[in-house]
């Protein structure tokens, strides 16, 4: 059997062209999109991710400023920077890269962020709203996930989807977004024993667990659509995901290569929730001027 390769760099870029629409849109009635990164020390990675993100912002008219702030900055300090962000008229969302140094209280910053302003879709509030099936910013690697699917024409109704890993930024809300859209979900993680026992009777493998090549041919029922979120160095410090693409390539239906596949949606999804945000703040501002 050979499989699809589901290509996360055009499907973003199909839907980045439609967001930019958007900013035109919003230009025209004087709003200018914007985001502020906060970046904590010299992470080479994060640096990049942040680049990437000001970058992809500015190709589409976006507005996009960077808080750099060194290893060694206060909890205090952080946080002062994110109040003051959370007043800016300018700034319709904010995002506080991930991960932070070890002094810093990593969910007192994220729950620092207005609500309102929070694009990351990571803060209690946000998180609440999405278990609850309500409008609110959805994490962008597990919305950029649904998309890819949605635009692959793959059916979640009536599947059973494994995911493998439970973080609080991909894996938790990966299985809480398939289940509304009526999957059966499993979550399974690196101490499910017998994992193997699990994934095989997955018709939508997530793989987000954090470990290079995890995923072989013996984790895969025939057939499966197997998504690739792991963002890895194997042993030749080459770029590769949870799944091991060749031994797994020929079993699946459909496949996310890494890099290519679900890394860009991240930063997509990124966007298309700024550019929602400057939208409720102008549809906000209208309805009070009418009152
Ligand atoms: N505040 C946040 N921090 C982090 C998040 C996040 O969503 N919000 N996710 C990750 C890192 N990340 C975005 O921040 C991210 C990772 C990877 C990619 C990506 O496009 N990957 C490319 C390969 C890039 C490369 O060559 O290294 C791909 O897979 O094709 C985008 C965003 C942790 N922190």
């Amino acid at each position: 059997m050979s499989s699809a390769i589901i290509n996360g760099k055009e499907i973003g870029q199909e839907i980045r062209k439609s967001v930019e629409k958007r900013v035109e849109k919003l230009k025209e009635q004087g709003i200018i999109p914007g985001l502020a990164v906060v970046l904590v020390g010299e992470n080479p990675a994060s640096k990049t991710y942040v680049a990437n993100k000001q970058k992809s912002c500015e190709a589409i008219g976006m507005f996009s400023e960077l808080i750099k702030l060194p290893e060694d900055v206060t909890q205090e300090a952080l946080l002062d920077q994110i109040r003051g962000l959370n007043e800016r008229e300018d700034i319709h969302g904010i995002l506080v890269q991930l991960p932070l140094p070890k002094h810093i209280d990593e969910e007192a910053v994220i729950a620092t962020i207005s609500p309102e302003k929070d694009v990351d879709g990571f803060s209690p509030v946000s998180v609440g709203k999405m278990m609850l099936g309500q409008d609110t910013y959805l994490p962008c690697t597990p919305f950029g996930v649904m998309k890819l699917l949605e635009h692959s024409g793959i059916e979640v109704a009536g599947k059973h989807a494994v995911i493998v890993g439970r973080s609080h930024i991909v894996g938790k809300p990966m299985g809480q977004l398939l289940l509304q859209k009526d999957a059966t979900v499993t979550y399974t993680h690196s101490k499910t024993p017998d994992l193997p026992s699990f994934t095989k009777q997955a018709d939508i493998l997530i793989a987000a667990v954090g470990r290079a090549n995890f995923i072989t041919k013996e984790h895969i029922k025939p057939g499966a659509v197997v998504i690739d979120v792991g963002i890895n160095r194997d042993e030749n410090n080459k770029l590769c995901g949870d799944v091991d693409f060749a031994d797994v390539a020929d079993a699946a239906s459909h496949i996310t290569p890494v890099p290519g596949g679900v890394g860009p949606m991240t930063i997509t999804m990124l966007l298309e929730n700024t550019v929602q945000a400057a939208e409720k703040k102008l549809e906000q501002d209208k309805a009070e001027k009418n009152m």
